[in-house]
């Protein structure tokens, strides 16, 4: 919504705001809401674009499922969904987003009292049954996109399945496109010949279909497959450009580095098209940005140029982007796999699954026909898996293990998972949890370490480092740093590719300890009122993200709450602390307080500069955004590990002693000696 339109005020938007055209949900509404009367559970399978997301948290509204005051909380599997289609419902409905439609993400809440249909992520709606594990203030739950087998999605759909033995008025929707509904419909079903809440398998569950789709959307394949598939793509744009009638484009690329080889090649491109030709605006769209940025594909074209948005696959679901009427699908997607013995989060590139490609042709078509240049054969199509791979069975399970056990779930062995993660992956979050404090020798949650490590928004070993930190003193230090963890690597940003300027910028606040209290020192420049003085001028010279900077200083208060309401205060150091810490200088004491959470994740620097981890042979290197990419240093603790066309990076990295490892660790490095 613009501000002219916030100024107009809800009653004119809703004057003149024009319906869509009759979507194919339409004509269901009275047998939905009858099925979801009817039905604890119901499974809702249509088309992409017929309307699930948009319509049905409407018709639940207006067929009176808030009027005892409760909420309906509709599930997204990304941030860029819950905040986009929230706004598209408040527009639809007329009112200003935050009011009866708003959205929460992690730590971005636009709801108020008045919110009655509220879209979140799936992770977000986890972490709210660690207050209200029945979810009370909900009478029904949709969750969307379940076909995407999200780790959040999954665990979301086995809690709602035991919430529901407990709460017979609960309702659950369950949206998926694809023709997975028969599993979810055998996931939720009550055993044979068991009953819950009085009702049988029969009339404890439904499936919903909605036949038809908005607009067609044409697909056209390669006719022999590329082995440059990026190159392909941006030539298809071009053509596309040249030769087809008005409308955006939507590529789908695996990740940030074909985003930018993409962009680049089309500005090289564009130049040799000359001046005359009708301007083509290239724009990328991948989960590191910033909410802000990300909002920026959703802004209308100027009349002569059109829109090339280069996006991963965050664009893939749910959301809509006007004016989008060519997909360019490149037919890959970077997948997450969590390799459990080195503890190393792989990002390997593969083939879509049919879901996926139908779901991403379906970003065409929406508000008018389209057209899918899918940039692979036919026979390449058909021989795809039919649904991705699910996330829990790929991926770090630390976080999420933690969680369940933080809501009463002892034995997440034996947790009804709609498929099973592979015991390798519980097994290692175990020993992991267990190294942290988390767990004891028996598998179960510690407290108040684990249960307080649960409830902080942050990933297990930054947790306990921030509730290390009072010991160390430098909770506040500790406070600033975890919120400028959770930027994820946005908060320095080149300005028209210039990465010299930003690496200028950079040194500005460089420290020999590393990334972390190099990123402490922006923040305390950023909020020093004679220096950066919050201001977005002072961010612009020092290549710094004015958005994600202010996102650090809300992080950083919001965290702060959550210590305040554990009853942890700034900076209270016991006397035995005290004389622990007494002679260390506020840096080294921030550098061994970090070790006391990452010590599992330490590695050495070779001559060669490249490192190695702790207790295994795996070549890694820094990564270009860090300190250590240029400079030397022994020991080190990182943040993350990924491995990226074939070599294996470390992220945010902070130079450490070797002896700090045993001294915080002993257990966790005899364990590795042996
Ligand atoms: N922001 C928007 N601008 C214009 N039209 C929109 C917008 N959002 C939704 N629509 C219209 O509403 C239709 C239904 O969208 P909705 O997201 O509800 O479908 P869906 O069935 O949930 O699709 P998906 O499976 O892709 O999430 C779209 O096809 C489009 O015609």
């Amino acid at each position: 919504m613009s501000e002219e339109e916030e100024e107009l005020g809800t009653e004119l938007i809703a004057e003149l705001y024009k319906p869509p055209a009759l979507l194919p949900i339409a004509p269901l509404k009275d047998p939905l809401l009858y099925a979801i009367e009817t039905f604890p559970v119901t499974i809702i399978v249509g088309e992409t674009g017929s309307g699930k997301t948009t319509q049905i948290p409407q018709f639940l509204y207006k067929g009176g499922w808030t009027n005892d005051g409760s909420q309906i909380a509709v599930t997204q599997p990304r941030r860029i969904a819950a905040t986009s289609v929230s706004a598209r419902v408040a527009e639809e409905l007329g009112c200003q987003l935050g009011q009866e439609v708003g959205y929460s993400i992690q730590f971005e809440d636009v709801t108020s009292e008045k919110t009655k249909i509220k879209f979140l992520t799936d992770g977000l709606l986890l972490r709210e049954m660690l207050v209200d594990p029945l979810l009370k203030r909900y009478s029904v739950v949709m969750v969307d996109e379940a076909h995407e087998r999200s780790l959040s999605s999954d665990i979301l759909l086995s809690l709602l399945k035991k919430v529901l033995r407990a709460r017979p008025d609960l309702r659950v929707v369950v949206s998926s496109a694809t023709l997975d509904a028969e599993k979810f419909l055998d996931f939720f079903a009550p055993d044979d010949g068991q009953t819950v809440h009085s009702k049988t398998k029969v009339d404890y569950e439904t499936i919903v279909s909605i036949e038809g789709r908005t607009h067609p959307v044409d697909i056209f394949y390669l006719s022999s497959p590329t082995n440059n598939y990026v190159e392909k793509a941006v030539d298809t744009a071009l053509l596309i450009h040249n030769s087809e009638p008005d409308g955006d484009i939507l590529l789908f690329v695996t990740g940030r580095e074909e985003i930018d080889d993409a962009i680049d090649m089309v500005a090289d491109r564009i130049a040799d098209l000359g001046p005359s030709a009708k301007k083509l605006q290239p724009l990328p769209l991948y989960a590191g940005l910033s909410t802000e940025q990300q909002m920026y594909v959703f802004q209308k074209a100027d009349q002569n140029t059109r829109k090339l948005i280069v996006s991963t696959n965050i664009a893939e679901a749910s959301i809509t982007i006007d004016g989008i009427t060519y997909v360019i699908d490149t037919g890959y997607v970077k997948l997450r796999a969590y390799d459990p013995v080195l503890g190393l989060e792989r990002l390997n590139i593969v083939p879509v699954s049919k879901a996926s490609a139908t779901q991403r042709a379906g970003r065409a078509g929406r508000t008018r026909p389209g057209k899918c240049f899918r940039m692979y054969t036919e026979v390449a199509y058909d021989a795809l898996d039919d649904a991705t791979f699910p996330e829990i069975q790929r991926s770090n399970l630390a976080p999420v293990i933690l969680q369940l056990m933080n809501l009463g779930i002892q034995n997440v062995v034996r947790f009804d998972f709609l498929d099973n993660p592979p015991s390798a992956l519980v097994v290692r979050a175990l020993d992991l949890l267990f190294s942290l404090g988390a767990v004891d020798a028996y598998g179960r949650l510690t407290k108040p370490l684990g249960a307080r490590m649960a409830e902080l928004p942050l990933e297990p070993m930054l947790a306990r480092a921030l509730l290390n930190a009072p010991s160390f003193g430098v909770l506040s230090e500790m406070l600033t740093i975890a919120a400028m963890m959770t930027l994820q690597g946005t908060a320095f940003v080149a300005h028209d590719g210039n990465n010299k300027q930003l690496e200028r910028a950079r040194s500005r606040f460089a420290v020999k300890e590393g990334d972390h209290v190099t990123l402490y020192n922006v923040y305390q420049a950023f909020t020093n009122p004679a220096v950066g003085k919050q201001s977005p001028q002072w961010c612009r010279e020092n290549c710094l993200n004015y958005k994600a900077m202010l996102k650090a200083v809300s992080v950083r208060k919001q965290l702060r709450n959550s210590l305040d309401r554990m009853g942890i205060q700034e900076n209270t150091l016991t006397s035995s602390d005290a004389i622990r810490v007494g002679g260390m200088e506020v840096t080294e004491r921030v550098q061994r307080c970090l070790t006391t959470g990452f010590f599992a994740q330490a590695a050495r620097m070779k001559s060669d500069g490249s490192f190695v981890a702790v207790g295994g042979d795996t070549v890694l290197w820094a990564h270009p955004s860090s300190l250590f990419f240029h400079r030397k240093v022994d020991w080190v603790v990182y943040h993350e590990i990924q491995e990226s066309k074939g070599k294996v990076y470390i992220r945010d990295l902070t130079s450490v002693e070797m002896e700090w490892l045993t001294e915080y660790a002993p257990e966790y490095y005899k364990v590795k000696q042996r």
